[in-house]
């Protein structure tokens, strides 16, 4: 592979979140998360995993930072937890969970590792859940609260900040799915709560603006690219309407101030009326200085008769797929890119998310020579450079994960890390995809 060299100001990082990594669920005065909630409930997490002790990062964040150091990661992406600062989502705020953030906040910093904080990656308060959570529009006003206090006591050290994690996966997973917290299975409350989390972004980067600070601000979507079947019309109109569904339903109310007509449509025919105040639109649209992109993989649609459209990747033996039955498909990660360049005037992008869970084996010596990890992180390095010599504003790299962690409603059987951590003991491991990291780092590329 020719040397492939990065801009010389490009980032490179990664990233976690609270619930999957802290533990620490109910410690200093932490109030109770809708993930709290849920992986308490049988039957929602598999093997009955919860994160009440996760990678006990509350009290090793230290140990993990210095993993960092070790690795050359130079910014990393973390979540607050918003039941720490909030334990009843609002009123009072909890003066030992804000500590734990300045104290992690402040040893990144020491470490010259540049903090880009994720205010909400879907620990909700359940106080909050309780009256009706994300489709509750009460909550992004509160939302904006708990940013504003986070904005106020971090705001002159923290240059990155990420409003939400994937509102799709929220309103979609968690609300119609119901696969995800807080368990819901309703189309309209979906799209409400979906409505709701892009509100409270825009409410949250106009209190931003309003501090003068000298950070950036910017939103996390899920995008998946989609292609169809085959070259039948059918299957590219499907296409065209899986777009739709994930991608264009979140590019379309942040940079073009409305909702997608067709798939408006789509939900109105299944009975999910929708349409929200226009005002709400303005709002929404705030100009934002970054847009933070979780790329995976991508999915191959096909016309169906019912549903509109039906992605069958599960059919295709031709490509390799990770553990969670995801096709390795970099070429996605390429025309992402170059789409969202063309559709969000060039905003600058950073990949804030990007990696694979693989069945890690360890050697006798207690290596891990995880090569197809190592494998999609190169492919998909390639893909990203490309996209920059084609003028893509790219200007950063997250992997995920630092570390292995609690994956959702896979629990802890999915591994992502480029770092293992043993469930009896949770010692870590840097694994080889991580030294594989350390040197595409010290190169600024491949
Ligand atoms: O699944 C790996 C990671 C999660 O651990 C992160 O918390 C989350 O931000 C994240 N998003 C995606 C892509 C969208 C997706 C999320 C959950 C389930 C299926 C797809 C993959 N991941």
């Amino acid at each position: 592979m020719p040397g492939i060299v990065f801009p010389k100001d490009f980032i490179w990082g990664c990233a976690t979140a609270s619930y999957q990594i802290e533990g620490a669920f109910d410690e200093d005065g932490k109030g109770e998360s809708i993930w709290d909630r849920f992986s308490h409930t049988p039957g929602k997490i598999l093997n009955g995993d919860n994160g009440d002790v996760a990678c006990d990062h509350y009290h090793r964040y230290k140990e993990d930072i210095a993993l960092m150091k070790e690795i050359g990661i130079q910014s990393y992406r973390y979540s607050i937890s918003w039941p720490r600062i909030f334990p009843e989502g609002k009123g009072q705020y909890n003066e030992k969970g804000l500590d734990f953030y300045k104290r992690l906040t402040y040893e990144l910093l020491k470490n010259g590792i540049k903090p880009s904080v994720t205010l909400y990656h879907w620990d909700l308060p359940q106080k909050l859940q309780d009256i009706g959570g994300w489709a509750n529009r009460d909550v992004t006003d509160y939302f904006v609260e708990y940013a504003g206090l986070l904005f106020e006591k971090l705001g002159d050290v923290v240059p990155y900040w990420i409003t939400q994690n994937e509102p799709w996966i929220v309103a979609f997973l968690g609300h119609m799915m119901g696969v995800h917290a807080p368990g819901i299975k309703d189309l309209k409350t979906a799209l409400e709560v979906f409505h709701n989390i892009l509100l409270s972004h825009g409410k949250a980067v106009g209190a931003y603006r309003q501090l003068n600070l000298p950070g950036k601000i910017g939103i996390a979507p899920n995008f998946s690219t989609k292609y169809p079947a085959s070259d039948k019309k059918e299957d590219i109109e499907a296409c065209e309407l899986a777009d739709g569904v994930l991608n264009k339903w979140f590019i379309y109310p942040v940079f073009k101030g409305t909702y997608p007509e067709d798939v408006v449509k789509f939900y109105r025919d299944r009975g999910a009326h929708f349409d929200f105040p226009p005002e709400d639109m303005k709002i929404i649209g705030a100009d934002i200085d970054f847009l933070a992109i979780n790329y995976y993989t991508s999915e191959f649609v096909k016309h169906h008769p019912v549903n509109g459209f039906v992605e069958i990747n599960n059919e295709l033996s031709q490509f390799e797929k990770t553990e969670m039955g995801w096709i390795i498909y970099p070429k996605g990660l390429y025309d992402l890119l170059l789409r969202l360049d063309n559709d969000c005037n060039k905003i600058d992008i950073i990949i804030s998310e990007n990696g694979a869970a693989f069945d890690d084996k360890i050697d006798e010596n207690g290596n891990i020579n995880d090569v197809k990890r190592m494998n999609y992180i190169k492919e998909h390095l390639i893909q990203a450079h490309k996209a920059i010599e084609e003028g893509v504003n790219l200007k950063g790299y997250y992997l995920w994960s630092l570390m292995d962690n609690f994956e959702w409603s896979f629990g802890y059987s999915k591994k992502f890390g480029i770092i293992h951590v043993n469930r009896e003991n949770l010692k870590r491991t840097i694994k080889n995809s991580g030294y594989l990291y350390r040197d595409i780092i010290k190169n600024n590329g491949l």
